[in-house]
C-alpha cells in the first residue's frame, strides 16, 4: 500500500494535490492530474484520497482501503502517486490537513486542484477562506459545471486573487493568495456514473 511519499521532502518539489473520493478513481481525475502536472509545471500530482468528504453521506462510500486500490490504479507511481497521507495526517477538514500537510512537508510547494464543480461548492467547505491563503488554488473545467464555477460565492470573494490562466506556469511558487481557471479539454465522466453503471471502488 502507497503511504507517505517522500519526494516531498527532498528537495522544493512543486507537487499538484488532488483531494478526492475517489468512489472510484477514473479517467477524468487522470486527465486533470496529466494536465496540471504538464501546464503548472508540477514535480508529481498526489491524488490525496479523503478519509470522508465531510459534505458527502458515507451511504454508498466504498472503504478507504478500496478506494486508495482504485486510485493507485490510475496512478503511474512516479509522476503521478496515490496516497493515504490525508488519513495518516488524522483531519477530517482539508483546511486542517493541508496545514499539517505544510508542516510535514516544509520545502514542498503545494497547489490545490480541483474541478470546476468543487469551486462551485467551496464556499460550504470548513475555513474555505483560509484554505486560499495556505496555498494557490487550480481550479479545472468540468462539463455542466463551469458557469456556476465562474458565478460562485467563493469565486466571487476570491476575484481581488485571481490570476490569468497565462500565470499558470508559475502559480506554484505563491504561498497562497492566488487562484486561476485553467482552461484544458474537458471530460464528462463522474464516479458516479460509474458507480450508477456497478463499477466501484471495489471492482478488480
Ligand atoms: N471529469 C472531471 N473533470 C474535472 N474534474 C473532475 C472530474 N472528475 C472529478 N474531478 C475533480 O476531482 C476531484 C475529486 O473528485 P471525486 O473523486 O469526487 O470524483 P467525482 O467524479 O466528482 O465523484 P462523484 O460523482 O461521486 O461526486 C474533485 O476536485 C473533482 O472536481
Ligand atoms: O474540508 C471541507 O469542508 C471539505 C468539504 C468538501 C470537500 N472537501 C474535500 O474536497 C476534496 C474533493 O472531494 P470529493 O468528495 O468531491 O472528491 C476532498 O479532498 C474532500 O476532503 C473538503
Amino acid at each position: 500500500m502507497v503511504s507517505i511519499p517522500t519526494y516531498g521532502d527532498d528537495r522544493r518539489s512543486a507537487i499538484g494535490l488532488l483531494g478526492g473520493s475517489f468512489n472510484p478513481a477514473h479517467a477524468g481525475h487522470l486527465q486533470l492530474a496529466r494536465y496540471a502536472l504538464m501546464h503548472l509545471r508540477l514535480d508529481q500530482v498526489w491524488l490525496m484520497v479523503t478519509p470522508g468528504n465531510p459534505l458527502k453521506p458515507r451511504e454508498g462510500m466504498a472503504s478507504f482501503a478500496d478506494r486508495l486500490r482504485s486510485a493507485e490504479a490510475i496512478a503511474d507511481g512516479r509522476c503521478i502517486v496515490a496516497t493515504d497521507i490525508e488519513m495518516r495526517l488524522g483531519a477530517r477538514y482539508t483546511v486542517e490537513s493541508l496545514r499539517r500537510l505544510k508542516l510535514r512537508f516544509p520545502r514542498a510547494r503545494f497547489v490545490w486542484l480541483m474541478g470546476a464543480d468543487s469551486l462551485a461548492n467551496f464556499s460550504r467547505w470548513r475555513r474555505w477562506r483560509r484554505i486560499a491563503s495556505l496555498m494557490p488554488l487550480v481550479i479545472l473545467p468540468r462539463p455542466g459545471s463551469n458557469a456556476d464555477a465562474i458565478a460562485s460565492r467563493a469565486a466571487s470573494w476570491m476575484r481581488h486573487i485571481r490570476r490569468p490562466a497565462r500565470r499558470a506556469p508559475v502559480l506554484s511558487r505563491y504561498k497562497g493568495d492566488a487562484w486561476t481557471f485553467l482552461p484544458a479539454p474537458q471530460n464528462g465522466i463522474s464516479a458516479t456514473a460509474l458507480r450508477d453503471s456497478g463499477i466501484t471502488a471495489g471492482t478488480p
